[in-house]
């Protein structure tokens, strides 16, 4: 069957739909592959593995397995598996909680190259994961073959992870037939161009540090700077402090104590302390609220030496959070060093926070991080927001020191990266927090610090497994240092 058949036929079954759709990622998105259904249509599922059999085969890849991404993939894969006699490899998506622990199903060697298989790929995020849990276990993963690639940054991000990607069809292709077999007209055609065009996800149509590179350059700026290079090149006293204290305690694990008990964050707090640079308050939540307990916390925070962190998220107009700040029963301003803020009311929200410091007579000893992007699922912090953050925080050196975000927006020291929704295993909660591991957070998204909550706090061993967590993120920065 040649390929326009095929995208006809996927069209006709409707593994290709046209409408207004929720992906994923919670955006509208005005195409859908859904190409979940072909196990209904052997002939067609023959004839996608055959398809991409030829995409790896024309491209001489060489590989000892392949290995499709659950769960769409899996049977495709399967049929390659069984048509061309390749071995198989199945990752699965959660760990056995029995047996053997594995997350590969199948037998392999330390250093065999697998072949990865995927029907769609978007951001590149899933093809990821599987490299990710395939590396793992010492599989080496050089290319990755996809139905459809829906030329939304996903081949980028999978190049700069290492991994080439090859289609099959691109979806100006898929256009580009349907229109001409009259299953489309323009206007839908139109429509689908101007998404795709302005839904770009790798970097979040941010110029990052290696955008436009070539592999060897991409190599060459994944070189990070020391803690003690940043400390020395970077001008607020805040973030000075922090690259000192994550030197000395070898540490980029920020932990978020989010429990309602005063009582309780002290006891976990003692008992984390000696792992963190920073600790992560939400002050709200607190129903023991007390002077003498800030008082207990920031003793807490001289004797473990960490940074207070309020997580206020604040987001109203100047005149506003000056009091939020520094008002009311919390008076954050006086014992958080670290606050952050949202930049929905535009640039008045940090002069606001910023004069409040300086009322109190704290200018330099408050620092800002702009809430840039989010881990949630659907949240709409990117693209152009992003970029006006960034904008913003480079108008404001003199208070703001870094982003929450979910990878790296700037290589300026004096821009720090702290990055939420950190497990030691990728998943999701079920209120749509996504969480990713210290490894991906810090080398390949290069973000600076990992933000820990749940995962830490719902521990029987805080202590243990705050140390497992500063151990994985302290010798992702140390990779990348190397
Ligand atoms: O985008 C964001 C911004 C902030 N958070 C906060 O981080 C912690 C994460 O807690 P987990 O238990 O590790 O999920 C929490 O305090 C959030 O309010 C975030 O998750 N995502």
């Amino acid at each position: 069957m040649s390929l326009e058949s095929l995208v006809v036929k996927l069209y006709e079954i409707e593994a290709v739909k046209f409408g207004n759709f929720t992906l994923k990622s919670g955006i509208q998105s005005p195409v859908y592959f859904d190409l979940r259904v072909i196990v209904s249509y052997p002939d067609v599922m023959v004839e996608v593995s055959e398809h991409l059999w030829k995409a790896v085969e024309a491209s001489k890849t060489e590989f000892a397995s392949v290995c499709g991404v659950p769960y769409t993939a899996l049977p495709i894969a399967t049929c390659m598996s069984t048509a061309h006699n390749v071995p198989m490899l199945i990752r699965r998506k959660e760990m056995k909680d029995y047996g053997t622990k594995k997350m590969i199903e199948g037998h392999f060697k330390k250093g065999d190259v697998c072949l990865i298989v995927e029907d769609v790929v978007t951001s590149g995020t899933s093809v990821s994961e599987t490299v990710q849990t395939l590396n793992n276990e010492g599989i080496k993963v050089k290319d990755a073959v996809v139905l459809l690639n829906r030329e939304q940054g996903g081949e980028q991000r999978l190049a700069s992870e290492g991994v080439t990607l090859h289609s099959v069809c691109k979806i100006s292709q898929v256009l580009d037939i349907l229109e001409k077999a009259k299953k489309l007209d323009r206007d839908t055609v139109q429509r689908v161009q101007d998404f795709i065009a302005s839904n770009n996800t790798f970097g979040n149509n941010i110029k990052r540090p290696a955008d436009g590179m070539g592999d060897a350059q991409q190599k060459k700026v994944k070189k990070v700077l020391t803690y003690p290079e940043r400390q020395s090149q970077c001008k607020h006293e805040v973030l000075k402090r922090l690259y000192g204290i994550m030197e000395e305690k070898k540490t980029n694990l920020c932990f978020s104590g989010d429990t309602t008990s005063f009582a309780e964050l002290l006891e976990v707090v003692e008992k984390v302390g000696p792992y963190i640079c920073i600790l992560k308050t939400h002050i709200d939540i607190i129903t023991d609220f007390t002077a003498e307990n800030i008082h207990k916390l920031k003793n807490l925070a001289s004797k473990h030496n960490f940074l207070l962190f309020e997580d206020r998220k604040f987001a109203d107009i100047g005149n506003t959070v000056k009091k939020q700040y520094s008002e009311g029963i919390y008076k954050i301003s006086e014992w958080s060093d670290i606050i952050n803020a949202h930049i929905i009311p535009g640039p008045g929200i940090i002069e606001g926070l910023k004069s409040a410091a300086g009322e109190k007579g704290l200018t330099g000893k408050r620092a800002l991080l702009l809430i840039a992007e989010m881990s949630s699922k659907g949240n709409v912090a990117t693209g152009e927001y992003t970029k006006a953050c960034v904008k913003m925080a480079e108008e404001n050196q003199d208070f703001v020191v870094g982003y929450i975000c979910q990878s790296q927006l700037s290589k300026d020291p004096n821009f720090i990266h702290m990055t939420p929704g950190v497990k030691l295993v990728e998943g999701t909660d079920s209120l749509g927090q996504q969480y990713l591991t210290p490894k991906e957070v810090i080398t390949k998204r290069n973000s600076d610090i990992i933000i820990v909550g749940r995962g830490i706090m719902n521990s029987d061993d805080p202590a243990t497994t705050a140390a497992t967590y500063q151990q994985a993120g302290y010798d992702a920065y140390l990779e990348q240092c190397s």
